[in-house]
């Protein structure tokens, strides 16, 4: 597994030369927007259709060691391999495609290098990010306190509208827990970012981390005055309610 990553990494083309390749699809549970679509037809005129060939660069960012390439793979094969990544040399993506509200939206998640040593590489590929999910790991208090210097790091050299989102990965090791999931919380509402726990072993909250921002970024690229507002916080402490998903963290 280990020459495998380091290939995939290493042998990256050209991104024109990806967007050739067919997008694998999930299709996120839809409870919560059928509601919605329901009080929206109600309320507004036909809206504005989106462009279902905008493709929204996402990148996953975080210290070494914290999940990124796990919580990819996750996402991407739903399945976790325990120690199998070496850690990730430069970076490299996936594309993907989240049905949410009946469209199409595409997804290019960049994994990148969490080590120190690459940060200069990666740092070019904040500028037209459309989406960052910050990552720390919930056993390693190092990963969480580093999360203000790469918040920093993002207003820095990302766009100021950039969709930011903090996730606490490795939430099945509750008993190797060292920073509760309060001070995710807290550190999250400080930034205005919206948060949650995930785990790339049970796959907990990781389609939610995608869905909740593939929704954010098809708002944003629909926003019409008449239509309402999306809440990604509010949308996500739905879904963490439907789904009971927080209650044994
Ligand atoms: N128990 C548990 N282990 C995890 C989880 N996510 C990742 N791991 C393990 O943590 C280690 C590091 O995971 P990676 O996905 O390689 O971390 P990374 O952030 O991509 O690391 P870099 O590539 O160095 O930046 C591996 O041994 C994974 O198996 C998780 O949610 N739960």
């Amino acid at each position: 597994m280990e020459n495998g990553r380091m290939e995939r990494m290493e042998s990256m083309e050209p991104i024109s030369a990806h967007y050739t390749t067919a997008y694998p699809e999930i299709h996120p549970d839809s409870g919560y927007e059928s509601r919605e679509t329901a009080d929206s037809q109600a309320k507004t005129p036909p809206a504005p259709t989106y462009d279902e060939e905008l493709v929204h660069k996402t990148i996953l960012v975080g210290d070494s060691g914290v999940g990124k390439t796990s919580l990819l793979v996750q996402f991407d094969q739903g399945k976790f391999i325990p120690g199998s990544f070496s850690a990730t040399v430069g970076i490299g993506f996936t594309n993907k495609v989240v049905t949410v509200d009946d469209v199409k939206v595409k997804l290019q998640i960049w994994d990148t290098a969490g080590q120190e040593r690459f940060r200069s590489v990666t740092h070019a590929y904040y500028r037209d990010a459309h989406a960052l999910l910050l990552l720390y790991d919930i056993t390693s208090k190092t990963s969480f306190d580093n999360i203000r210097a790469w918040l920093t790091e993002i207003h820095e050299y990302a766009q100021s509208d950039v969709v930011i989102m903090l996730l606490g990965n490795k939430a099945d090791m509750s008993s190797d827990r060292a920073i509760r999931r309060e001070e995710g919380e807290r550190l999250a509402r400080e930034h205005s970012v919206p948060f949650m726990e995930t785990s790339a072993k049970t796959g907990v909250n990781v389609e939610l981390a995608f869905t909740a921002v593939s929704k954010e970024l098809k708002h944003r690229a629909v926003q019409h005055p008449n239509q309402p507002k999306f809440h990604i916080h509010e949308y996500i402490e739905a879904q963490k309610e439907k789904s009971g998903c927080c209650s044994y963290f």
